[in-house]
């Protein structure tokens, strides 16, 4: 239903300077409550696409719509008071900050700060560890619960869509079943998120939609389930059909 899309970008040309164009009419939806993850070859313009997204690249083409609202040409601080939260690529944790100071500063956008111990309440509810080590310092965590605390820091504006950039990057194999797993806690949440993931297979397996991205466009698009079944878009994109023992 087009009512339960919370995030469009329809036909976005975008580029960084006078350098060729990056995105060359891209267009992705992303509704309540479902996960879209991007794949795609080294380059072809996943990042891109969150950067505009959020407001930090504006397209020079295309239109951004967020909960209905025409929000292109928007920045950053202005689309996360519309309900989008980014969780840039790396690691945005102040280690010597406790997790609380950490989740605070997710708090310094919300215009009503009366607000905020009901947001903590929910981010402890959502990510039961972010309560457990509250009043660590955040340097103290494992590398995925340093990513739980990112997560739970863009959840304290309680936002309609997050976007994600490479969560599981640096992690162990373990420790990226978990990052999936709190994304899955997001989006049960009724929170829509937009992936972007190296662990492509992986991620997808997890995913409701895919789009596989190949120079700036997307390739292919579908429930990621078919995406991952597709013998010519998992030899080509996916690193290969899985080995079957
Ligand atoms: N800040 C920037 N300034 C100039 N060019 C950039 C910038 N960021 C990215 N690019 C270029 O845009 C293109 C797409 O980059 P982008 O990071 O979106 O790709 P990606 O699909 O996320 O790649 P990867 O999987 O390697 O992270 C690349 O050619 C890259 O060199």
């Amino acid at each position: 239903m087009a009512s339960d899309i919370v995030l469009e970008l329809d036909d976005i040309q975008a580029g960084y300077g006078k350098a060729a164009l990056v995105l060359r009419g891209l267009s992705v939806q992303v509704r309540r409550g479902e996960v879209v993850c991007l794949v795609g070859p080294n380059g072809a313009g996943k990042s891109t696409v969150l950067k505009v997204a959020s407001g930090m690249l504006k397209p020079r083409e295309g239109t951004i719509t967020l909960n209905g609202k025409d929000v292109t040409g928007q920045g950053p601080q202005q689309l996360l008071r519309g309900g989008l939260s980014h969780v840039l690529q790396g690691h945005s944790v102040f280690k010597e900050m406790t997790v609380e100071e950490n989740i605070m500063l997710g708090g310094y956008s919300l215009k009503d700060q009366s607000v905020l111990p009901e947001r903590c309440a929910y981010v402890k509810e959502v990510f039961p560890l972010v309560g457990e080590r509250w009043n660590d310092t955040a340097g103290l965590l494992s590398g995925g619960q340093q990513k739980q605390v990112e997560f739970a820091r863009a959840l304290v504006i309680r936002p309609d869509v997050v976007l994600l950039d490479e969560p599981s990057m640096g992690l162990d194999p373990k420790r990226v079943t978990t990052i999936f797993e709190q994304v899955d806690v997001m989006r049960k949440a009724g929170v829509a998120v937009l992936l972007v993931e190296q662990n492509a297979r992986r991620a997808l397996e997890m995913a409701d939609i895919g789009c596989v991205l190949d120079l700036g466009k997307v390739f292919a698009t579908g429930p990621a389930r078919e995406l991952l079944a597709d013998p010519k878009l998992s030899d080509l994109y996916l690193g290969g059909r899985p080995a079957t023992t």
